[in-house]
């Protein structure tokens, strides 16, 4: 996909975001929640952060999109994730999955193996996170066996589906000095996947849409600390001309 026309198409669903303002359902971790729900709100789209087992199936069932992280993963989590997977699948919801932190801890790999042959639209995690997942394999035909879209995240987004390939190096070292972040960015992920026909496209343009909010931000931003409230009106604020002049691909 060329730089030009992967900012049209963010510009697009963006505008779309706006509009329809999609119902995204996080079940994330306790760390980043807030930040999660105000990028959402930031952008567009519509959060509810729920974690009850008894309301997760009404939760789920009236939303958009929904996003598994694994970041503070209790047992409590792991059973309402089984839940609400159940539920997404019954409504053919789009879902992502962020396997959070799970090369630091055996069970939380197993958890993530399972969750990932469950069959989510995207996977988003940092190179570390993905590496761990996809066991050494080449990313793209651990994409295609899976029939999903994977994003490693870093200093250059890499998203393929074993078909395709994008890279996104649009982002700023700051972005990995605020904590929740990458988990922002996976939500950010599923409100474009809420409106978009194509979940390899829908991936790309949310990752430039996040890349681009942070070079904007980055540009305010005294450090980490005014990085954070910056970049939530970097992503309230773009628009196509920020996109068009910014977006990248490599
Ligand atoms: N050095 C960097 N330069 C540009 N963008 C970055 C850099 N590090 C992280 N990002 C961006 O920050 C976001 C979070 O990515 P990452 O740090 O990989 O995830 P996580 O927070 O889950 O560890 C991504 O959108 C990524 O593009
Ligand atoms: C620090 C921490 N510990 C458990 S979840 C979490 C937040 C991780 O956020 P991100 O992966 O977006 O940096
Ligand atoms: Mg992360």
């Amino acid at each position: 996909m060329a730089a030009a026309a992967l900012a049209w198409n963010a510009a697009a669903l963006i505008d779309k975001i706006r509009a329809r303002r999609p119902r995204i359902h996080c079940i994330t971790n306790g760390v980043a929640q807030g930040f999660t729900a105000n990028a959402l709100l930031a952008i567009g789209a519509v959060p509810s952060m729920t974690t009850s087992p008894e309301e997760i199936g009404a939760f789920v069932g009236g939303a958009d999109a929904l996003l598994v992280n694994l970041g503070t993963l209790d047992e409590g989590r792991r059973q309402v994730i089984r839940l609400a997977i159940g539920a997404a699948k019954a409504k053919a919801l789009p879902w992502v999955l962020d396997p959070v932190f799970i090369e630091r801890s055996p069970s939380r790999a197993l958890f993530a193996r399972e969750i990932a042959a469950a069959g989510p639209t995207v996977i988003r995690g940092n190179e570390a996170e993905i590496a761990a997942l996809s066991q050494g394999r080449p990313v793209d035909a651990f994409a295609l066996g899976l029939k999903t879209v994977v994003a490693a995240t870093g200093a250059t987004d890499h998203v393929m589906d074993g078909a395709r390939v994008a890279g996104t190096p649009n982002g700023h070292p700051l972005m990995a000095k605020v904590t929740a972040m990458g988990c922002a960015g996976a939500a950010i992920i599923a409100a474009f996947l809420a409106v978009a026909e194509d979940p390899f496209e829908a991936c790309a343009c949310g990752l430039v849409a996040v890349g681009v909010a942070g070079e904007i931000a980055a540009e305010q931003a005294a450090g980490p600390g005014s990085f954070a409230v910056a970049y939530l009106d970097a992503l309230h604020g773009l628009e196509s001309g920020k996109l068009a002049t910014r977006a990248r691909v490599v």
